[in-house]
């Protein structure tokens, strides 16, 4: 069936079992009653109406899922001389389920908006095969159903009739294989151009995806984000079986101004000679512990040891590949393999490099990006082509590379369909995921969509049963192991490959999802960064693997409890432990393995890696319990608070807001302290601790905002959006206070929270809930709440209040941020938020994930309040030079 390919994206990249997996995965039940849509989750699996199709006595019955709505929209095929390329794309239809309020109303009107637009979203798949084995692939498309032309919505392109279907295809199969695509699945092969195919692949790849294109020298890899309106003018070198190279100057302006016929399939097909090697994979493998001495010719063979210095050559250049074959009488078997293998890796990855440099010469091109199979993310043939580039341009000229380097024609091929609009599509749309897919764990491919879901969930059990023998998605081969690339002798080490490793590239699952945006406050987009930590530092990055391992039996602990404890809940949480394992060992191993990491991609991988194993909110006791006790003393507290002035007010509040940060499962010192105390104990002792000035203490500067000076009242706020953090004291005795004091001036608040759970984090979905439990506390809460439409019960039970007092009463809402981590990256929000932000005038960060971890250095165009108690002793340091349990109020007026 389909090779060994994790796929790779424009929007995912995965393996069919992978695929079937994750639908599984998907049919766990929810335990949230009330449900929000998740724009960035990965699509649920509608089981209801499931039903057995055929005979029931199969062994392997196709379950037919009436009511899934994630279909197989389209797909396009390159069919290379080498290899097959599938690109498929299933969409999910996503529709509201439970209820909640106006987020989930809000969120309707937004699933509305998007069913104008072509697609919902979902993702991309890719599946490579071998030509040799085309076969395979008209069965795949068999078992997908994707000659029926079924589903197609809104791309239809065909009748559901077999007849009918076209199949965009590209590459020289299109014309040689097309007769036994009609033969044997009936579909007709609309044909596109190679060429065209390749580089709207790539252009579409590198305007879309972030950090789709890296350089790689000498083991070094660094992702490089190109400017769009820098982009043009590129050389396009495609090394497949042969290698064709293509000056583009923009969309669908190119020119095919060289090629050579010594490509991959030459190194492949020599390689098969010249070694036993019965896959590309092991032969790549095979050179990794290689040592080309003692085939090829170098300088100092030929100048007895010395170098050519006057030319620049030194005696270890290899003077002529396989030259030293002439000068010893030896058979092939007296030659390691391994020698030859790497001698024949290098000889050709020299020389794509040298014409394409001579290419890019030829045109003034300073960059030239590489695609193709050969390459195979292969660290050694990255370093080789890239040392030939840099040698021979003297640094002039760069050499980058693309994580989805085989797809680009595939892609093209799949985005000529009309109507998707696929290259409009822009990098704020895709989030990309690293499952840990059955493939990782010795899951083998099969076929058909569905089939017995008990078979499904099979491969979880192999994680628990393999044990240490995880491993993440891996490359061919970790970094500082090539030496130099071109003319030195590369240093060799044996053994550095994974077993696995034929199944893995550095790419993940890459997901659509239409609704995400740019949050439009933000100052400068293309400066931002979100992270404020940088785990390209080793020092930073082992800091942080250590909290993350350590926190790991905890979390493990809550996970299996939030489950109710069960046997099968255990074998999850055993299987998330060790898949969780896997990842931070793979990115200790290569920290870009998955992309440029910051700390929030780790937080949020671990949020992710939880939800594939089915945790869907692992701290859901915890928040209801920690809700419900500082529910219980939010009347005195708001009592307390009305007794004060404006100006005492408004400093108790704040403070209110950093000590009930201090709640935070995140953090190893503030959970040791939660077994000291109860919460009240606890938030006391932290209120009681507020000392000022704190750590960043602009706090003046903002009361002078809110309250004036001289007897002057400013004007309040219109609208303000608070980012808020944790479930119990946090949200209920920190940021409900804050918010009614807001509401009381007349400014209207938005809370935006988490679409999907991480930590004790409160969600959109448990906001209306904690709001309606405030509100019983408190009149302006209940009556922005209503004119926000956020108590629907009580605006039918009290309609003439509501009614009255809509215009006059400023409104409390809720939004969802699009996200299910702890920190959050504003290049990807909701649209909801983004629209939220339009007519807001403050921002206010609350949490050290939102406004330290991430954020701490953004810039908005409007004023911003970053609030936060640091609980960690290093960031502590490292960002405000201060201690644990400090505290931020940095206040900044709009850029
Ligand atoms: N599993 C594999 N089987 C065969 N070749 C592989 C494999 N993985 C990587 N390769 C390398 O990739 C090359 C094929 O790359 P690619 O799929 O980009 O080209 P192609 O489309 O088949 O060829 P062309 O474009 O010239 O028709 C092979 O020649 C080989 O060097
Ligand atoms: C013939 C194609 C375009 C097929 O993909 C490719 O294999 C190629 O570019 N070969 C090199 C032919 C040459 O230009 O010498
Ligand atoms: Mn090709």
């Amino acid at each position: 069936m389909a090779e060994e390919e994790p796929s790779v994206p424009v929007l995912l990249q995965e393996k069919a079992k992978e695929e079937e997996e994750e639908r599984d995965m998907a049919a766990a039940p929810s335990s949230s009653s009330n449900c929000v849509k998740r724009s960035s989750s990965r699509p649920q699996l509608d089981v209801s109406g499931a039903a057995i199709q055929g005979n029931s006595e199969d062994r392997n019955p196709t379950i037919l899922l009436p009511n899934q709505t994630d279909d197989i929209s389209h797909f396009a095929v390159d069919l290379g001389g080498s290899l097959i390329k599938l690109v498929y794309f299933s969409r999910h239809g996503e529709l509201p389920a439970g209820h909640g309020g106006s987020v989930v109303r809000r969120r309707k009107e937004m699933i509305e908006r998007n069913r104008s637009s072509p697609i919902l979203g979902g993702r991309l798949h890719f599946v490579k095969f071998e030509t040799s084995k085309l076969s395979d692939c008209l069965d795949f498309i068999h078992s997908k159903n994707f000659h029926r032309g079924q589903n197609l919505n809104a791309w239809d392109c065909g009748e559901s009739d077999t007849r009918n279907t076209i199949i965009k295809a590209t590459g020289g199969g299109a014309y040689k294989f097309a007769d036994v695509f009609k033969e044997k699945l009936g579909v007709t092969l609309d044909k596109e151009d190679e060429m065209d195919c390749l580089v709207a692949g790539a252009n579409f790849l590198l305007k879309a995806i972030r950090h789709e294109a890296f350089t790689h020298l000498e083991g070094h890899k660094e992702f490089v984000q190109i400017d769009q309106i820098d982009l043009f003018p590129y050389l396009l070198c495609n090394v497949g079986s042969g290698v064709s190279m293509i000056k583009v100057d923009g969309d669908g302006q190119f020119q095919r101004v060289s090629g050579t016929n010594v490509g991959g399939g030459t190194f492949w097909g020599l390689g098969r000679l010249l070694t036993k090697c019965k896959s590309f994979d092991e032969i790549l493998e095979l050179s990794q512990g290689g040592d080309n001495r003692s085939v090829d010719m170098l300088v100092g063979d030929i100048y007895g040891g010395l170098d050519y210095s006057k030319i620049g050559l030194s005696a270890s250049t290899i003077a002529s590949s396989f030259g030293k074959v002439v000068t010893e009488n030896k058979d092939l078997s007296d030659y390691r393999q391994e020698d030859l293998a790497l001698s024949l890796l290098r000889m050709i990855s020299y020389n794509i490099g040298q014409i394409a440099y001579l290419n890019a010469l030829r045109y003034g091109l300073k960059r030239i990006f590489f695609g193709g199979f050969f390459i195979r993310g292969h660290a050694y043939t990255m370093d080789t082509i890239s040392f030939a580039v840099k040698f021979w341009s003297k640094g002039a000229a760069q050499a980058m590379f693309l994580r989805h380097e085989g797809f680009l024609g595939a892609l093209g091929a799949f985005m000529s369909y009309d109507k998707h609009g696929l290259a409009d599509w822009t990098a704020h749309q895709f989030v990309e995921r690293f499952p840990m897919g059955a493939p990782y764990a010795g899951g083998k491919v099969h076929g058909p969509p569905i089939r017995d879901l008990n078979e499904k969930i099979s491969w979880m059990e192999k994680f628990v049963q393999k044990g240490i023998e995880i491993t993440a998605p891996v490359p061919m081969a970790p970094p500082g192991t090539t030496g130099l690339g071109g003319f030195e002798r590369p240093f060799s080490r044996e053994g550095l490959l994974r077993p696995d490793s034929s199944a893995a590239l550095n790419v993940g699952v890459l997901h659509l999802v239409p609704s995400l945006e740019l949050f439009p406050l933000l100052a400068d987009p293309k400066g931002y960064e979100p992270n404020t930590v940088d785990l390209g530092d080793p020092n930073e990055l082992q800091y942080w693997f250590t909290i993350l391992s350590d926190h790991s039996p905890d979390l493990v602990d809550k996970a299996v409890a939030s489950e109710g404890g069960t046997d099968d809940a255990k074998r999850r949480g055993d299987a998330f432990a060790r898949a969780f394992r896997a990842h931070l060992a793979r990115l200790m191993e290569e920290p870009a393995a998955y992309g440029k990491l910051g700390l929030a991609n780790l937080l949020e991988l671990r949020e992710e890696c939880l939800r594939e194993f089915h945790f869907s909110d692992a701290y859901k006791t915890i928040k209801q319990r920690e809700n419900e006790a500082s529910l219980a003393v939010l009347q005195d507290l708001l009592m307390e608070l009305d007794s004060m002035d404006e100006e005492k007010r408004l400093l108790a509040l704040i403070e209110g807001v950093l000590a009930a940060n201090i709640f935070d499962w995140g953090s190893r010192a503030c959970v040791e302290l939660y077994h000291k105390g109860t919460i009240i104990e606890i938030y006391r002792m932290s209120r009681k601790k507020m000392q000022r000035p704190w750590r960043v203490d602009n706090f003046d500067t903002f009361k002078e905002r809110m309250l004036g000076s001289g007897g002057e009242k400013p004007k309040p706020h219109k609208r303000a959006l608070l980012f808020v953090d944790n479930s119990g004291a946090d949200i209920v005795l920190g940021m409900l206070p804050l918010t009614r004091e807001l509401l009381r001036r007349g400014t209207e608040v938005v809370l935006v929270a988490n679409s999907l759970p991480a930590l004790n984090d409160v969600t959109a979905s448990e906001l209306p809930n904690i709001v309606a439990e405030a509100a019983k506390h408190c009149d302006i809460l209940r009556k922005a709440a209503e004119a926000g439409g956020l108590l629907v019960d009580a605006m039918v039970t009290d309609r003439e209040e509501s009614v009255q007092n809509v215009s006059s009463v400023p409104r409390l809402m809720v939004v969802e941020n699009g996200c299910g981590s702890p920190c959050i990256d504003f290049r990807q929000v909701s649209s909801d938020l983004a629209a939220a932000a339009n007519e807001a005038d403050l921002v206010i960060l609350e949490g050290m994930g939102r406004a330290l971890h991430t954020n701490f250095n953004a810039r908005f165009k409007c004023e911003a309040l970053k609030l936060a108690m640091v609980k960690n002793q290093r960031l502590a340091e490292k960002i405000v030079n201060g201690n644990i349990y400090d505290c931020i109020c940095r206040y900044e007026p709009a850029v």
